[in-house]
């Protein structure tokens, strides 16, 4: 257990205000209450295709199953008119995989770079590694945040760190991942939030988790960044993106996070610049849904490839 300091965090929450926790609960205990049927679903689902940063994040991943990704990123199926996937999410190594596919397409290559998923390395090696993933062809970077500093108050080494992986970024997006189970609390989530947004840059991203934790992202601490970042546009007037990640499996989640956008940040969130879903798992639960809406019927999970497109 990290030694605790929780007075900076503390001297941060009074400026930004904290987080009623019971109001946050009764907010998203709403948003499932929703029904959305027809013309507004099938708009729904393809707006989600179009914000799925589609992931692959594992240890046996190869240049072959990357160029595969890519190709359901760009078609994600045949016979479908859909949008492309907003982006690809890889490993530092399979950037310049993903650049032979991407590259040049609608089609941005995500990478996650600053030593994915635990951030334990010298700063100087994750800068260098940001550095190549964006001379390899990455156009977005997703880095994690130094956890440990954060809870034991060390802000503004935290913040310090942003700042330099940013510098490091150049021309790309950054998204910072909070990794919000490891925070413990709604108020360490907010306060951690603000950390982040007072140094990027309009259209930067602030990001729930890895997808590498027993907790993922929820409709809980999806919530609380989105005020968080309602919060901070309405002091500031600058506009930052959401990226919740991990965990997001089915349609009906999906669906049900962006009423959470729509009620608490408005249609101007409602885009793939200002709102991605992390996911390996699920664009075929949004592609099968719209079958569902096109045909009338479902069709089973098999007809939905990994890979390229199969219908
Ligand atoms: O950043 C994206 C996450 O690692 C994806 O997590 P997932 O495999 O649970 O969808």
């Amino acid at each position: 257990m990290p030694s605790r300091n929780l007075s900076a965090i503390r001297r941060l929450l009074d400026e930004v205000g904290p987080v009623d926790p019971t109001g946050i609960e009764e907010r998203v205990a709403k948003y499932g209450t929703r029904s959305v049927k027809k013309a507004a679903k099938v708009f729904g689902l393809n707006l989600a295709v179009s914000m799925v940063d589609l992931t692959t994040l594992e240890g046996k991943d190869t240049p072959g199953k990357v160029a595969s990704l890519c190709q359901k990123a760009l078609h994600p199926h045949q016979g479908l008119d859909c949008p492309t996937t907003a982006a690809v999410c890889v490993y530092p190594a399979m950037v310049k995989h993903a650049a032979k596919i991407v590259k040049g397409t609608e089609v941005k290559i995500a990478s996650v770079a600053t030593a994915f998923p635990s951030g334990q390395a010298p700063l100087k090696t994750r800068l260098a590694e940001v550095k190549a993933a964006v001379a390899d062809g990455a156009d977005e970077i997703d880095m994690v945040i130094n956890r440990g500093a954060f809870l034991a108050g060390e802000l503004s080494l935290v913040q310090d760190e942003i700042a330099s992986v940013l510098e490091a970024c150049g021309a790309a997006t950054l998204k910072v991942i909070l990794e919000t189970s490891e925070l413990e609390t709604y108020d360490n989530i907010r306060a951690a939030s603000f950390l982040a947004m007072q140094v990027l840059r309009p259209g930067d991203f602030i990001k729930t988790s890895t997808g590498k934790t027993s907790a993922n992202a929820t409709l809980g601490n999806n919530q609380v960044m989105l005020e968080a970042i309602r919060d901070f546009y309405l002091s500031t007037g600058t506009e930052i993106a959401m990226k919740p990640a991990g965990g997001i499996r089915t349609a009906k989640q999906a669906l049900t996070f962006l009423i959470a956008v729509k009620e608490t940040l408005g249609d101007a969130w409602l885009n793939n610049q200002r709102y991605r879903f992390g996911a390996s798992g699920l664009l075929n639960d949004l592609l099968r849904q719209l079958v569902k809406e096109k045909t009338g019927c479902y069709q089973a999970p098999y007809h939905f490839s990994e890979s390229a497109s199969s219908y």
